[in-house]
């Protein structure tokens, strides 16, 4: 951890201005921590405007109205941490932390930042907001979790990223990830093709997240063997799931039976994470979505957990989560 040789002093009339110097331990290297080009350092210094950063062989002085010295003394001491624990550090990790930071979420971003979920094809996925290491760990913790929140939250995401971790440590011998084909099921009969051909663009997302997490030429090889199935909903029907990962996506487009089939196809072994949105629900009006009603029905179960994302656990395009806010505000006025 970063040692802070003093707390932030006054320096000016009134207390408004201080400063303040922080030694950075000799482990961490000061390129890894400024960044290439002091990349990390301008990212600082840019969500900072009103603090001078002067940096002196392994000394980092700040100088500026104490609140903003406070909040920026703390950022430097967790991405200390983070270069200690062999994060990479990036402008988009010093903003993630700056955000956490300045919303007081509880526990230090670091945890949060340097968690490793899945090593795999020579990189690390990592929780990207404290929401998500929450629903990762919700994931370890329970064999049913629900990962209930708007899109672009990692909600899908994560979920395979611990399916492929459960898989790597041989927690389970195979994967099962499906979605309710809603248009796929009613249009089925009218595409051309062979059905793997039909399906496909309900599932593509599915097949986009395992590119990112297993090595693309042995997919078609895994998909043969049956160790990963990517199959719509319908598929599901009368069969137990042992030893397996389950993850169903887009849950808002079952209906009530047909989450309560899904669900009741958990086997021995077996873990199940159900995503989804439920505030875009692509069902017929009069339908009930099996996911609105699957947490009053389950509220007393143990062992099955109801996780919520957010709008701050959007890591699409920053727009994207102000974009979600405004609906919501939009929907209840
Ligand atoms: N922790 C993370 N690390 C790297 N990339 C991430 C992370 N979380 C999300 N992403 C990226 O964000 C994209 C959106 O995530 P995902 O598709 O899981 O969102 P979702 O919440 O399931 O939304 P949707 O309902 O649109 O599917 C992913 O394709 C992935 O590229």
């Amino acid at each position: 951890m970063a040692e802070s040789t003093s707390a932030p002093r006054a320096s000016t009339v009134g207390g408004a201005r201080v400063e303040h110097r922080i030694t950075v331990p000799p482990a961490v290297s000061m390129v890894e921590l400024l960044g290439l080009r002091d990349e990390v350092l301008r990212a600082i210094e840019a969500g900072f405007t009103g603090v001078d950063i002067h940096v002196r062989g392994n000394e980092v002085s700040l100088a500026g109205p104490a609140g903003d010295v406070a909040l920026v003394a703390r950022l430097v001491d967790e991405l200390v941490e983070m270069a200690l624990s062999g994060t990479p550090l990036t402008p988009d990790v010093v903003s993630r932390t700056v955000e956490m930071l300045a919303n007081g979420v509880v526990g230090r971003p670091a945890d949060v930042l340097s968690f490793n979920i899945l090593s795999s094809r020579g990189r690390t996925i990592r929780p990207k907001t404290a929401g998500q290491k929450d629903y990762v760990d919700a994931i370890d913790r329970h064999t049913v979790t629900f990962g209930i929140g708007p899109a672009g939250t990692g909600k899908t995401y994560l979920a395979m990223a611990k399916a492929v971790q459960a898989l790597q440590a041989r927690q389970v011998n195979r994967i099962v990830l499906t979605r309710p084909a809603v248009e796929a099921g009613e249009r089925l009969g009218f595409l051309p093709g062979t059905l793997n051909d039909k399906i496909d663009p309900y599932l593509r997302p599915l097949y986009d997240a395992l590119h990112d997490m297993i090595d693309p030429e042995s997919i078609p090889r895994l998909i043969e063997a049956g160790t990963i199935e990517v199959a719509p909903l319908a598929y599901m029907r009368g069969r137990t799931l042992n030893d397996s990962f389950i993850i169903l996506d887009e849950a808002q487009n079952t209906s009530t039976e047909q989450m309560k089939m899904f669900l009741t196809r958990l086997g021995f072994g077996s873990k199940v994470v159900v995503t989804g949105d439920v505030t875009q629900v692509d069902l017929p009006a009069a339908t009930a979505s099996g996911l609105r009603t699957v947490e009053s029905v389950l509220a007393d179960v143990d062992d099955v957990e109801f996780c919520r994302l957010t709008s701050s656990d959007v890591v699409r395009h920053r727009l994207v989560s102000d974009i979600i806010d405004a609906y919501a505000r939009w929907d209840r006025s």
